[in-house]
C-alpha cells in the first residue's frame, strides 16, 4: 500500500462515489504496478498548485493497456503539463517508438524532465513548446518545426483519414498509432478533425476532460459559473463523437472527475 496516497491523489476526483473505493483500486491494482518513476513524478507534481490537472494513475494504467493493445509506437501527445501520461506512454511504447510531444508551457514540462530522463526515455520525445493546433497542421503538412530535442475516449478513423488526401505528403498522414488529448477543450473538435488525418487506421485516440468534473449531466442551474463553457463544449463533443461514422467510440469515467471519451477505428 503507498504511503500517504490519499494526499497524493485526491480521492475526491474520483467519479466513483466512494472515496474508499477508489482508493481500493488505487492501492490493489494501479499503485503496485505504477513504475517507480512514475511515483516519482506524481510525488514532484503534488506540491504544484495545479497539481489536479494531472493524469490520474488509474488513467494512466488503462492508457498503457491501450498503448500495448494497438501495439503503439508513434504517438501524439496536446497538453503535457509535468508530464505524467508522458513518461507514462514512453515507457509502454517500444525503445524505437516516438512521441510527438506539445505543450504552450515549458516550464511545467521541465519540472518533470529531470524524471524523464532519470528514466532513460528522453530519446523517445519530440517536445514542441507551442499552441498545439498549428503544430498539427505543421504535421499534416510535413512542415514541423521541432524546437528541441525531447524531441499523449479513444478513436479510432474507420476509414483511416479524413478526406484531401491530395493536399498530404504521405509521412505524417495515417501514421500515428495513438494519441492523448489533454490540453484546451475549445479546441478538441479542430484536433478531432486533424487526428482523423494523421492516425493510422485502426489508431486510438485518448480523450480527457469529457465529462467536464460530472457537469455535463448537472441541471444548469447548479453548475458552476466558471465551468459552464467546458460543460457546453464537452455536451456538444460527446454529441459529435456519438454521430461521427469515421469513428467507434467508448465513453469510460473513471481516474479524474472527467474522464475521457472513446472512440475506435476499424
Ligand atoms: C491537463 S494538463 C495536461 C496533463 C498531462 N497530460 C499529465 O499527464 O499530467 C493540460 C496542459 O495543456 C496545456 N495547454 C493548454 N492549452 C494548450 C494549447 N492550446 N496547446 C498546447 N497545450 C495547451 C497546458 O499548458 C497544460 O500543461
Amino acid at each position: 500500500m503507498e504511503q500517504n496516497a490519499k494526499k497524493v491523489t485526491s480521492p475526491s476526483k474520483g467519479l466513483l462515489q466512494s472515496e474508499d473505493l477508489y482508493q481500493y483500486i488505487l492501492e490493489t491494482s494501479v499503485y503496485p504496478r505504477e513504475p517507480d518513476f512514475l511515483k516519482e513524478l506524481r510525488h514532484v507534481t503534488a506540491s504544484h498548485p495545479r497539481a489536479r490537472m494531472a493524469t490520474a494513475p488509474d488513467a494512466g494504467q488503462l492508457m498503457a493497456l491501450l498503448l500495448k493493445l494497438v501495439n503503439a509506437k508513434k504517438t501524439i501527445e496536446l497538453g503535457v503539463f509535468t508530464g505524467y501520461s508522458l513518461p507514462l506512454t514512453a515507457l509502454t511504447i517500444p525503445e524505437d517508438g516516438k512521441i510527438i510531444a506539445i505543450d504552450v508551457n515549458r516550464e511545467t514540462f521541465e519540472i518533470g524532465l529531470p524524471v524523464i530522463k532519470k528514466a532513460g526515455v528522453a530519446d523517445k520525445i519530440d517536445f514542441i513548446e507551442s499552441e498545439a493546433l498549428p503544430v498539427l497542421d505543421q504535421l499534416l503538412e510535413n512542415t514541423t518545426m521541432r524546437s528541441s530535442h525531447f524531441s499523449f475516449f479513444l478513436l479510432l478513423p474507420l476509414r483511416g483519414g479524413g478526406g484531401g488526401e491530395g493536399m498530404m505528403q504521405p509521412e505524417n498522414k495515417g501514421s500515428f498509432d495513438f494519441a492523448f488529448i489533454n490540453a484546451d477543450s475549445v479546441n478538441y473538435w479542430n484536433y478531432h478533425e486533424r487526428l482523423m488525418k494523421l492516425l493510422k487506421a485502426g489508431g486510438l485516440v485518448v480523450y480527457d476532460n469529457t465529462l467536464w468534473k460530472g457537469t455535463v449531466a448537472m441541471p444548469d442551474a447548479l453548475v458552476p459559473e466558471f465551468w459552464k463553457q467546458e460543460r457546453e463544449l464537452a455536451i456538444e463533443l460527446n454529441k459529435s463523437f456519438a454521430s461521427d461514422p469515421r469513428i467507434q467510440i467508448s465513453h469510460a469515467s473513471l481516474g479524474d472527475v472527467s474522464q475521457s471519451a472513446g472512440v475506435s477505428t476499424e
